[in-house]
């Protein structure tokens, strides 16, 4: 079975998965992007452009793409496994609604597919059993990104570590100051917007305080 490691997306520790605000201004953001991988180790970057064109989103991905690259981050479109490979990015993130799965599975054979569980055991070993490169849990906690329909807590973590080895992702509302147990739970990757991109001290501070928070947890 395909896992994240295999594609470049190393679990080895837990890392920081970076997530775009929903909008930005590509050429503009580029700068932000470079500074934020400048600033320390980030295993992969979403794109999650909500409600974009997929020319908008085209456009983002060729500007943001290259940044990646030179940085050795691996480039992940959200929710949309066609657009994903048609653009060449090295995967797609997947909701519970964002398709079928299994045929994005089959689509990108050679290339991370990531799904979105909630807080659910069972959405979570659907997407084991069908090939999914990791999985994602939250929200853990309260988070102005996105509304909060489902919200996860700790136990999860530490059951889905203990149990599988596909990797698991903790989204939802993380900072540098609420991180330490998600990590110690298990979690493989924490998933941010907020926390790098409204940094006050801007996305560098943000990437150098939940790499600085990682590393203590
Ligand atoms: C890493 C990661 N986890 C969860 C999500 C949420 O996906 P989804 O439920 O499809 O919601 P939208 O992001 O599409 O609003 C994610 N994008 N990334
Ligand atoms: C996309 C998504 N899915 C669940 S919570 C969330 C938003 C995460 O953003 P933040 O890190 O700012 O809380
Ligand atoms: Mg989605």
């Amino acid at each position: 079975m395909a896992n994240a490691a295999s594609h470049g997306v190393s679990s080895a520790g837990c890392r920081l998965y970076l997530i775009t605000p929903p909008r930005i201004d590509p050429a503009a953001f580029r700068d932000h992007l470079a500074a934020a991988l400048d600033a320390g180790d980030v295993a992969c970057l979403q794109l999650r452009l909500k409600d974009a064109a997929a020319d908008d989103i085209e456009r983002a991905a060729e500007a943001l793409m290259p940044v990646c690259y030179a940085h050795d981050v691996a480039f992940i479109l959200n929710d949309d496994a066609k657009l994903a490979h048609a653009l060449g990015c090295d995967g797609a993130h997947l909701g519970q609604t964002d398709g079928d799965h299994e045929g994005a599975r089959a689509l990108l054979k050679d290339s991370i597919l990531g799904i979105t569980c909630h807080a659910s055991r069972h959405l979570a070993m659907e997407a084991g059993e069908l090939g999914a490169d990791y999985v994602a849990f939250g929200a853990f906690f309260p988070t102005e990104t996105k509304d909060t329909v489902h919200t996860a807590g700790i136990d999860l973590l530490e059951w889905w570590s203990e149990m599988m080895e596909i990797p698991c992702v903790a989204i939802g509302g993380i900072t540098a100051a609420n991180c330490g147990p998600l990590v110690r739970a298990g979690a493989d990757f924490l998933a941010v917007v907020g926390a790098v991109w409204n940094h006050p001290d801007g996305p560098a501070a943000g990437v150098r305080a939940m790499n600085a928070a990682i590393a203590a947890a």
